[in-house]
């Protein structure tokens, strides 16, 4: 049996009278490819801000594999849990837009490495054995995401769907265990779009990482998961398999509604 790197127990969290994330236990294995999908508001980004600390919960647990065991990691921060292994994109791009696309994938590497700060301050010579091959590690990343050629490139000069892309590798960079996208594809076009479900794919089996994404996009989604949850009002409505929640009665009801609006 794999082991277990991300668990909830009971998670809510309610914003004034609204509980946007409710009584939610879902889990997740090493190595495993997880969707999260629901209909608008149904508390995914929300549940993301709980498991990778931006939220505190009302209620309930998060508990994340720390090597040993699944500890509580409740109270600490989005950096603490980031050095547990957690990465995430946003639905709205975070890039240093002034920066080349390299620099922004070392940047990330940096974050990563705390030893480096002393020596690039004081800029001794492992300053520049870490540069040379922090920029080596970051075009290895660059050319799996077809990105080499515009590394030096400004962020901002990036069509959008690369600029989402770019995103994608500068998680990757920080060699997170657990990697959280959200909404990866949105506003990408079909190529794009299935470009990217190739590359998904290809990073969780080359990288051995467990991937959650949420995506409204069907195709990309159900064609990547190895397993779904289904969120409707804060609350778990189903999970399984692709195939299990195409034919699940109370998901399609779930969609149905939302479309009949
Ligand atoms: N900081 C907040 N303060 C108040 N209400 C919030 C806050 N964050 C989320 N909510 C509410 O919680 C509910 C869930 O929102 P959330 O953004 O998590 O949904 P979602 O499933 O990610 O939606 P979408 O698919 O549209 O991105 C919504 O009713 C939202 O208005």
């Amino acid at each position: 049996m794999a082991q277990t790197i991300l668990k909830t127990r009971d998670l809510s969290i309610r914003f004034g009278g609204v509980t946007a994330v409710d009584g939610v236990n879902i889990e997740a294995a090493e190595n495993e490819l997880i969707g999260l999908i629901g209909p608008n508001g149904a508390g995914k980004t929300t549940l993301f801000n709980l498991l990778t600390g931006v939220y505190s919960p009302s209620e309930g647990e998060v508990l994340l594999f720390d090597g040993q065991q699944l500890a509580n990691v409740n109270r600490q921060s989005p950096a603490k849990r980031a050095r547990l292994g957690v990465a995430r994109t946003f639905q709205n791009i975070r890039l240093f837009e002034s920066r080349t696309v390299l620099e922004n994938v070392m940047i990330a590497m940096n974050s990563s490495t705390q030893a480096h700060v002393f020596s690039s301050l004081f800029r001794l010579p492992s300053f520049y054995k870490n540069e040379e091959q922090l920029k080596n590690e970051a075009r290895k990343l660059l050319s799996i995401f077809d990105m080499l050629e515009v590394q030096d490139t400004l962020a901002t000069n990036l069509p959008y769907g690369q600029q989402r892309r770019l995103e994608i590798v500068r998680a990757l960079a920080t060699k997170p265990k657990i990697l959280f996208l959200d909404e990866p594809a949105a506003g990408m076009n079909p190529q794009e779009t299935a470009d990217l479900t190739r590359l998904i794919k290809q990073v969780q089996q080359e990288f051995k990482m467990t991937i959650i994404l949420i995506e409204h996009d069907m195709n990309l989604v159900m064609a990547v998961s190895e397993r779904l949850y289904v969120l409707e009002y804060g609350k778990l409505l189903a999970s399984g398999t692709p195939l299990e929640i195409q034919q699940n009665a109370d998901v399609i009801r779930a969609y149905l509604g939302e479309n009949n609006e």
